[in-house]
């Protein structure tokens, strides 16, 4: 045989070994538990990846878990998931093994963004998460520091209600409006100033969090090395690691030349980045604090403020879009607490109780991170009476049990009237809604989201009245869903605004 004749014939035979190799090594390392869940039968090497081709992946777990039950096993690519799909079960996830499953897996896809980890969602459970996690609580997310920020979200506002104004009765992005006002809000809270590398951040935020969702092929894949070189020499991968350490760097930077101003009788700025850097030079910490550590920080605040909140005010305008009676509702109420006024002021936002309804029924029917963030068993562990093998890969599918008939009537109408005088919240004592995650792990950003989420919704539904482009009704408004990591809207909200003059 020539030379050019045995290279294809080497190769294929390679092929069939290795996949023979990784077929016995997956079945072994799955036949350890003789008590693990149910689940689809499974294919050699790609397990039940064939299942998730071409669908929306919450949607999918959800129909499994209607032939498999509330826990489900499955296997995907290498990699062993156990699928929670019942408040029951996810109370045994979250709060009965909460301490067992509070590791995250190490997806090689989020090592590099992550600096190895150095983030507090990515990091492994133990000391330096719960140093990061408290700081992040006390210097930006408590209840009081984000109250401090009120007079950040008003301003904002205006910024807002006076861009739309300008464009009135022509077609506005709002998801585009959202998404950077939402930055702006977090920014100024956490770093003191607008951000000027906003918009390269914009860009950069759905690409990270896509990678932090561990569906590569390298981590699908994680024993075959070549699939983790490969995915590290791609040019937009580089591309964008390199791009989001200028940025990160460039924060830091722009910090430490603020610090060495000398100043006299003048309030030291407390913005988180501030803290960080006076608490890595005093070196008081437990665990002192690197360069790094810190970009990995303010990475989580980005990742974790940008997206999701702006998210959820999209899809609750599209909810009320879609159901102008809703609308109208929440409309004459905002309407009414302020009329006096003329505009909106935090000083009264809590007397919008239909707003919070429809706020609840939003993070129930479209929870923007709708599997939440996967969970890792740091042992083994049994949940429901069966045996979890540790390093299993937990996924809580908050989507599914928000839409569970038997928890929820009419599961599948969007009806903030069904929290009305219902004690059911989102603060993660409630397993059948948990948009925010529940335990150990819990979000740490409800207050300060949920404070942006009300004031914006608030100026939208005070400032304007909304039309679909196009001569559109709201049967027409598409509410298709597309998943990565986040549920988003498929199309971007485009609407007209045609601002509302409140008479005197
Ligand atoms: C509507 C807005 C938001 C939603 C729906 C949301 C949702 C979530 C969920 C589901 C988790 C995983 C919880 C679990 O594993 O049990 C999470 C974790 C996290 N979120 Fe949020 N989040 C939001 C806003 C924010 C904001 C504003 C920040 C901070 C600036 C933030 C920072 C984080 C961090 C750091 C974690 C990781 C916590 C850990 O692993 O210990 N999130 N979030």
């Amino acid at each position: 045989m020539e030379n050019q004749d045995l290279f294809p014939f080497l190769l294929t035979f390679l092929f069939i070994v290795i996949a023979y190799m990784l077929w016995r090594k997956s079945r072994s390392s799955s036949d350890n538990s003789s008590n693990l869940p149910p689940g689809p039968w499974k294919f050699p090497l790609i397990g039940n990846l064939n299942l998730f081709v071409g669908t929306v992946a919450h949607h999918r777990f959800s129909d499994l878990a209607k032939k498999f039950g509330p826990i489900m096993h499955l296997q995907l690519g290498q990699v062993p998931y156990i699928v929670i799909s019942s408040p029951e079960a996810a109370r045994e996830v979250m709060k009965v093994n909460d301490l067992s499953l509070a590791d995250r897996p190490q997806f090689h896809s989020a090592k590099f963004i992550t600096y190895n980890f150095k983030d507090i969602a990515f990091s492994s459970y133990g000391d330096y998460w719960r140093q990061l996690k408290k700081i992040c609580m006390l210097e930006l997310l408590s209840q009081r520091r984000v109250q401090s920020f009120r007079s950040i979200r008003e301003e904002e506002m205006r910024n807002v209600v006076g861009d739309i104004t300008s464009k009135a009765g022509s077609v506005i992005n709002l998801r585009e409006i959202l998404f950077s006002s939402g930055l702006a809000i977090m920014s100024r809270a956490a770093f003191g100033g607008i951000c000027k590398h906003r918009e390269e951040f914009k860009h950069l935020i759905p690409e990270i969090v896509t990678a932090f969702g561990g569906l590569s092929v390298a981590d699908l894949f994680p024993s075959i090395k070549l699939f983790q070189m490969i995915l590290e020499m791609r040019p937009k991968f580089k591309k964008m690691h390199q791009k989001l350490d200028e940025i990160l760097e460039n924060i830091i930077m722009e910090h430490r030349a603020e610090k060495a101003i000398e100043r006299t009788g003048e309030a030291e700025p407390d913005d988180l980045v501030y803290v960080l850097l006076n608490l890595q030079d005093n070196g008081e910490l437990e665990l002192p604090l690197t360069t790094t550590n810190i970009k990995a920080i303010i990475l989580d605040v980005f990742t974790g403020g940008g997206e999701s909140s702006s998210t959820i005010i999209e899809w609750a305008m599209s909810e009320m879009l879609k159901n102008p009676r809703i609308m109208e509702k929440a409309q004459a109420e905002v309407r009414h607490v302020f009329a006096s006024k003329g505009y909106v002021e935090e000083a009264g936002i809590h007397e919008l109780k239909y707003l919070s309804l429809v706020m609840k029924e939003t993070l129930r029917f479209h929870p923007s991170l709708p599997l939440l963030v996967p969970r890792e068993s740091r042992e083994p562990v049994k949940i429901s009476g069966y045996e979890i093998p540790a390093k299993y890969r937990v996924i809580v599918n908050a989507w599914a049990i928000g839409r569970d008939p038997q928890c929820w009537p009419e599961a599948e109408t969007f009806c903030p009237e069904r929290f009305l005088d219902c004690a059911i919240d989102y603060k993660g004592l409630n397993f059948e809604f948990t948009p925010f995650g529940s335990g150990r792990r819990m979000c740490p950003g409800i207050s300060f989201s949920m404070a942006t989420i009300e004031i914006t919704l608030a100026n939208l539904l005070f400032h304007f009245d909304w039309k679909l482009p196009g001569g559109k009704t709201p049967e027409d408004l598409d509410m298709t869903e597309v998943f990565s990591n986040v549920a988003r809207r498929k199309d971007e909200l485009c609407l007209v605004p045609i601002p509302y003059h409140p008479t005197p």
